[in-house]
């Protein structure tokens, strides 16, 4: 076995926690990102994925399971690691996977998709998709990408916001694509959910806000006790 296909192999069946805290945010600290996926990792979460240099930097030193390091500039576009740069830079401090903009869309730094992932290759990385279609997926599949996610499903204006995980679209891209790994990724907010997706044959589930993002938990509960309020 080679040290990706070990690696890629370590996460099956399991549960990733994303913990990530946006800008502005109370716990946008790399000590407190630490903490949290620390915490996630004591719960069984078998990686973490999270966000930024000093996030990846931090969480790397401080939990056993692998890590997914991607890096955000902006918020729109193409945000998500969005060029080699970044995704170099993201390798460099200490992520053993790099989660990239697996869309369609032109990337900044004029690269293709399939460039941006034969660079990372030659140097050696593990690299996710996250795609926002089936023609996204089947573009990083075609690119030879290790690992395919439905992390953009919803953000692109290419499928609809589902309020859970998009089950469809994994559906199809696992049946399209058997032979690589796809993870479900994206509005997880219930075990049952997990469970679902899991199921439905992901190799793995990626939960970020229902697990590490607490406004947005406080907000779901807050909802529902005023709806109540109102009866
Ligand atoms: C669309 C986008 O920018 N997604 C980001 C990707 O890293 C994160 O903001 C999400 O929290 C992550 O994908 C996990 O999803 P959820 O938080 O829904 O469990």
């Amino acid at each position: 076995m080679t040290m990706t296909s070990t690696l890629i192999d370590s996460l099956r069946g399991g549960l990733i926690v994303s913990a990530q805290a946006y800008p502005g945010e109370p716990l946008r600290h790399p000590e407190t990102m630490a903490q949290v996926a620390e915490a996630a990792a004591a719960g069984g979460a078998v990686a973490i994925r999270c966000q930024g240099l000093s996030d990846i930097a931090a969480i790397k030193g401080r939990v056993s399971v692998p890590v997914i390091g991607l890096w955000k500039e902006g918020d729109e576009g193409v945000y998500i690691t969005p060029t080699l740069r970044h995704a170099r830079c993201c390798l460099a401090a200490g992520c053993d996977i790099v989660a990239i903009d697996a869309t369609r869309r032109p990337r900044p730094d004029g690269l293709t998709y399939a460039e941006t992932v034969a660079a990372l290759h030659a140097d050696g990385a593990v690299v996710m998709a996250d795609c926002g279609s089936f023609d996204d997926a089947a573009m990083a599949h075609e690119a030879g990408t290790d690992i395919l996610s439905t992390t953009l499903s919803g953000y692109t204006g290419e499928r609809e916001k589902t309020d859970g995980p998009d089950v469809e679209l994994l559906t199809q891209m696992i049946e399209a694509f058997p032979q690589t790994p796809v993870i479900c990724e994206g509005r997880i907010h219930t075990p049952d959910q997990a469970r679902q997706v899991m199921e439905a044959g992901a190799w793995a589930v990626v939960v970020g806000t229902a697990i590490t993002h607490p406004t947005s938990i406080t907000r779901w509960f807050d909802a529902a006790v005023r709806q109540a309020n109102t009866r």
